[in-house]
């Protein structure tokens, strides 16, 4: 049977009732822990000790109106999280909160506290240049530049400063292709426009030029919803080799990507955080009614 909309709103105004952990400065290791434990039962694992990136309260309002509410999230160093979710409940929001991508959207506004490795990423005095060669960006619809494949892929460790000869930029190239899985496909026409591949490898290309400047995070919002299926696989492929090196952050619509590709599961529900947890879990046993309407087809 499908969940009501009043049945939705009573479980969302429970979910809003839970308190999540708030540190301060004289907070005890034991407190936090117990807080931790707390938390976990309602909503899953949400806070982890490897955490590369912690998000706390984080809020995000489109003018007056709000799209997030009140997310507390860590991600663990080199663990892939899956973040899934009805249509509009702020999946790709969240996602862009972490490396400022909706500084570019001036409505915008994001509230509460975003670090990597104890970085502030919201400190106002922060460069985002050099925060968005940390945690790069793979987007919905390949976006090649309208250079050469071999430009695509130095462009960034050029304005980043990061090889000081041709042979070393050389080498960038080419790893960052081999990386992404398209060096074999791409060796003999390096200098031909990228623009020319097909979507699943400009795809690729757009994973190898976002890897080519060494992130330690990559955020990929739905990267394989432009590609059929042959494609999807490599980029799934792609990304269990890439989450060896790198954490990875992917927004998608595909529950079943979710559960292929993932470690955790988040699931997002009109601009909550309903649920995280071991995406096993999530897919067999999730904790809560939401989820487990969602992930069932209960919701249209
Ligand atoms: N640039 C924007 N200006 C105003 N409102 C926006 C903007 N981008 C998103 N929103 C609104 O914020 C809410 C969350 O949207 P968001 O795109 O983050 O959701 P989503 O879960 O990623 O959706 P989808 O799965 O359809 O991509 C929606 O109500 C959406 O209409």
């Amino acid at each position: 049977m499908d969940i009501s909309e009043e049945k939705s709103a009573t479980l969302i105004a429970e979910h809003d009732r839970t308190e999540a952990p708030k540190m301060t400065e004289n907070t005890t290791a034991k407190q936090v822990a117990d807080m931790k434990a707390e938390h976990a039962t309602t909503v899953g694992k949400p806070l982890v000790d490897n955490a590369k990136m912690s998000m706390r309260g984080v809020d995000v309002f489109y003018g007056d109106k709000q799209a997030v509410f009140g997310v507390d999230l860590d991600i663990g160093e080199n663990e892939v999280i899956a973040m899934i979710g009805p249509s509009g409940c702020g999946k790709s929001t969240f996602l862009r909160c972490l490396n400022r991508m909706n500084d570019t959207i001036e409505i915008c506004q994001v509230k509460g506290e975003i670090s990597l490795d104890g970085l502030n990423v919201y400190d106002p005095k922060l460069d985002v240049v050099p925060l968005r060669a940390r945690v790069g960006m793979v987007f919905q619809k390949p976006n090649p530049f309208p250079k050469s494949i071999y430009e695509n892929v130095a462009y960034g460790p050029k304005i980043h400063g990061l090889a000081r000869r041709r042979s070393e930029m050389d080498e960038i190239v080419e790893t960052s292709l081999q990386r992404a899985g398209l060096w074999e496909e791409v060796k003999d026409r390096l200098h031909q426009p990228g623009t020319g591949l097909s979507g699943g490898q400009q795809q690729r290309l757009c994973i190898a030029r976002t890897i080519a400047v060494s992130p330690e995070v990559i955020l990929m919002d739905e990267p394989c919803s432009a590609l059929d299926p042959i494609a999807t696989a490599k980029i799934e492929e792609l990304i269990a080799e890439l989450s060896q090196n790198f954490t990875i952050a992917i927004v998608t619509h595909s529950m079943q990507q979710a559960a292929r590709v993932s470690h955790r599961t988040a699931y997002f529900h009109l601009g909550r955080l309903i649920e995280v947890n071991n995406t096993k879990k999530v897919f067999t046993t999730p904790d809560h009614e939401l989820t487990e309407a969602y992930i069932t087809g209960r919701f249209g």
